[in-house]
């Protein structure tokens, strides 16, 4: 059967209206924050310095450096992977397949580019581009986003995401109606969701080191901080690919706009605004301060993975020596709840972990400014807004069993305050 229209299923972001208001209010922002951290007062709130002119956002070098970024990324994927994992099991009690070769084309990237630069090419031409760049990005996550809209049309019922198909084509176009859309066995939402957008997110940030090293003789250590904190986040990421098979993001999202614009465009040009405001508001960091800062993102990362690890080892196997020993709750599904270990602290323990590192990711930028922080305010908005999406869909799946995890664990994410 083709796609339905009108599905019954609550909507989020504030129905068509919310979903509108995002479709305008996410690029804007962005390029608010683009034009600000170059800018002398750097201030987050109020007006930006100047609006940019047609030329200032249209180039066709940033458009062709765009596409073939985008294409470099497709060959590594297409590359043989180390592994091939199979996704979660879908409405028609299929299983997808996906390559595990994230990390493999982060390596292979920075390979290029080391032998690109040892060659002769500019790394440091890369923060001049960034306002091309974003709008060539932007307007690729449009038309893109256009298209899987289309693609939907066309899609079987069984394709299709539980949100994301109300019937209004704008909340349709920006939650995505397609759950895996693919072109043979290439999905386009599991390649977006890490590659382009996270490994573009480190690359804008060496070139911003690159830059500073050039106008000031040597990267500062609130550059070095930055750059190695987020490597360390996005290495991360990649090397636990396999995890990202079992968020929200891929199980029950559709693929639209929102998914789109935030992996290709706003992952990589706002993600990177620490690196883009030290560029243009150099910082002086002590060696004293810049040790806490990285105790404070060692203590969100040992928090963070420690978390992750703890339910991906528990989810694949259970009786593993490493979990085995840890308290749980019986579901009506079979599956069970861990409720002691990290997840016996909060709910949601690697959002704590994650926003502790978005803390010591804005801390080397000082506290003259507000702009290096709106990644930690964003952030918490976002984690808090998708906690209460996660425990809706536990409360689902899980009904009872839930309740009681929340009654024996009673804070989300920072324990005795929320
Ligand atoms: N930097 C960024 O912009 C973003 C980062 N992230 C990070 O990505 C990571 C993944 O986050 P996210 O996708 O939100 O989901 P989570 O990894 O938090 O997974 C939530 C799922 O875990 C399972 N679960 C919940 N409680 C328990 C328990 N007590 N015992 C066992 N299983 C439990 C449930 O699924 P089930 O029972 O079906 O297994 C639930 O749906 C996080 O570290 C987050 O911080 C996320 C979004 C944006
Ligand atoms: C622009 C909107 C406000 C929302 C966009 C959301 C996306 C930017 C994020 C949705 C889920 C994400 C995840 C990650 C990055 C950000 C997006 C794409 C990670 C890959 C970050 C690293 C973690 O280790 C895993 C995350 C999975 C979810």
């Amino acid at each position: 059967t083709m796609a339905p229209q009108g599905s019954q299923a609550p909507l989020e972001f504030g129905g068509p209206l919310g979903a509108a208001a995002l479709l305008l209010l996410l690029p804007a922002t962005m390029f608010h924050l683009l034009l600000v951290a170059r800018s002398g007062p750097a201030r987050l709130l109020g007006p930006p310095p100047y609006l940019p002119g047609p030329e200032e956002l249209w180039s066709p070098r940033a458009l062709l450096l765009w596409l073939t970024w985008l294409s470099l990324q497709v060959a590594l994927y297409l590359l043989p992977a180390r592994k091939v994992a199979e996704g979660q099991e879908l409405k028609d009690k299929s299983r997808l397949c996906y390559p595990i070769n994230g990390f493999q084309a982060l390596v292979l990237t920075a390979l290029l580019v080391g032998l690109g630069v040892s060659v002769g090419l500019p790394l440091r031409a890369l923060p001049e581009m960034l306002l091309p760049l974003a709008f060539v990005a932007t307007l690729t996550a449009f038309i893109f986003s256009l298209f899987l809209y289309m693609k939907a049309l066309v899609a079987p019922a069984s394709a299709l995401a539980p949100g994301g198909n109300s019937g209004n084509p704008i909340y349709d176009f920006f939650l995505g109606r397609e759950l895996n859309p693919r072109i043979y066995s290439f999905d386009f939402k599991y390649f977006c969701e890490l590659r382009p957008g996270l490994i573009s997110w480190v690359l804008i940030n060496l070139a911003l080191l690159a830059q500073e090293a050039e106008l000031r003789g040597s990267p500062s250590l609130a550059m070095w901080l930055v750059n190695g904190f987020q490597l360390l986040y996005v290495g991360d990421a990649l090397w636990h690919e396999e995890a990202v098979l079992t968020t929200m993001d891929i199980t029950h999202d559709g693929f639209g706009f929102m998914l789109a614009f935030g992996d290709l465009a706003w992952v990589p040009f706002t993600y990177s605004l620490q690196a883009q405001f030290l560029l243009y508001h150099p910082q002086s960091l002590g060696l004293p301060m810049a040790s806490v800062i990285c105790l404070i993102n060692a203590i969100g990362y040992y928090i963070f993975r420690g978390a992750n690890s703890q339910k991906n080892t528990f989810r694949k196997n259970p009786s593993d020596p490493r979990v085995a020993g840890l308290e749980t709750i019986p579901t009506a599904t079979g599956r069970k709840l861990l409720v002691s270990g990290w997840w016996g602290m909060v709910r949601h323990p690697n959002y704590l972990g994650d926003l502790i590192m978005a803390l010591a990711w804005s801390l080397p930028c000082g506290v003259s400014h507000l702009l290096p922080y709106f990644y930690l305010l964003y952030f918490t908005a976002l984690l808090v807004h998708r906690e209460a999406r996660d425990e809706q869909q536990c409360l689902q799946k899980y009904g009872l069993a839930w309740h009681e995890y929340c009654q024996r664990v009673p804070y989300r994410i920072v324990p005795y305050i929320y």
